[in-house]
């Protein structure tokens, strides 16, 4: 195994060190950060034919428990290869990835998977497709019965579990495999650009239901994304990814208190950290200057 590279450290807009009761300038004590998901060096080598693409190179950050991380780069970097790793659906060329102290070697029941597209089963209903991943488990599927309608109605489907994929709307389809992903109550969620092929007006609404789901139900999560304003609207911290070969190149932490509102999207402070990603994207590190004014390392 490689020695891990020095991840990023994160960035973050943050208050000013509290003073003390005489003023005095105290420091924070250390919060205990566990790291539930650990990706330390990861590499990945694709080999086709006689050639090979070298899709990710020394990745490494952490996740604690309960976080939500967004992954942005540029189209191709090997943001989806990484969310592959992590999902045991990809092997890993060099270097780790632990879950929850122990190695990914293959798909895990604790980790639910969303893809751009909605992948349900033309044939099944939406109440069939949602109970899918129960019934692969080999799990009594009546247990699971109140979880999937309560997901139905959380997600506004309720009416709609007898319909079959072709007679939802995509934004509907997409609920619905939002509800599959968390019918067995992962203790993660790998998102694959979930909303991209949506029209803008529903993605926004996918982005609200997906805002008040984490209210209710906060699971760790990794989300890759080519939406800017989505990451900083829904994420506690966002990678951003370089080229391919990818490497992590910053990561910032994201200040906007829970229960969020997407209104957020209209303060100076959120377009502060949308513009400062763009230039990251676009510019690379240089282009982008520091980070937001106040940042400072946790
Ligand atoms: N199975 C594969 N075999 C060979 N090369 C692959 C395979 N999957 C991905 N690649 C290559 O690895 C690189 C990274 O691909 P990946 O899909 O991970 O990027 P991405 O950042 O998710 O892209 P996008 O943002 O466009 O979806 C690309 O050059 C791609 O062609």
């Amino acid at each position: 195994m490689n020695a891990p590279a020095s991840a990023p450290k994160a960035t973050a807009l943050a208050s000013p060190v509290p003073a003390g009761p005489q003023g005095s300038v105290q420091a924070r004590p250390p919060t205990p950060r566990p790291d539930f998901i650990k990706v330390e060096s990861a590499r990945k080598v694709y080999a086709t034919g006689r050639d090979t693409v070298e899709a990710v190179s020394d990745v490494s950050f952490s996740v604690t428990r309960g976080e939500f991380v967004a992954i942005l780069g540029p189209s191709g970097c090997g943001k989806s290869t990484l969310l592959m790793m992590c999902a045991g659906l990809e092997s890993i060329t060099s270097g780790r990835i632990g879950i929850d102290s122990m190695p990914m070697t293959g798909p895990r029941e604790s980790i639910g998977v969303m893809f751009q597209d909605s992948t349900l089963l033309p044939w099944k209903s939406v109440l069939e497709n949602i109970l899918f991943p129960v019934r692969i488990m080999r799990r009594p599927v009546r247990d699971y019965m109140d979880r999937a309608r309560s997901l139905l109605a959380m997600t506004g489907l309720t009416g709609f579990e007898h319909k079959k994929p072709h007679q939802l709307s995509g934004g509907m389809r997409q609920r619905a495999a939002i509800c599959r992903a968390l019918v067995t109550d992962p203790d993660i969620l790998l998102m694959d650009e979930p909303f991209s092929a949506l029209d803008a007006m529903t993605r926004d609404e996918m982005n609200e239901a997906l805002l008040g789901i984490w209210d209710r139900q906060p699971k760790t999560a990794l989300f890759v994304t080519h939406s800017i304003r989505e990451a900083v609207l829904l994420a506690d911290r966002v990678l951003v990814m370089t080229r391919r070969p990818a490497t992590v190149v910053e990561d910032l932490r994201i200040p906007f208190p829970r229960p969020r509102d997407p209104s957020i999207g209209e303060s100076e402070e959120f377009n502060r950290l949308v513009r400062h990603l763009r230039g990251l994207i676009e510019r690379g590190p240089r282009g982008a200057g520091a980070p937001p004014a106040m940042a400072a390392t946790p």
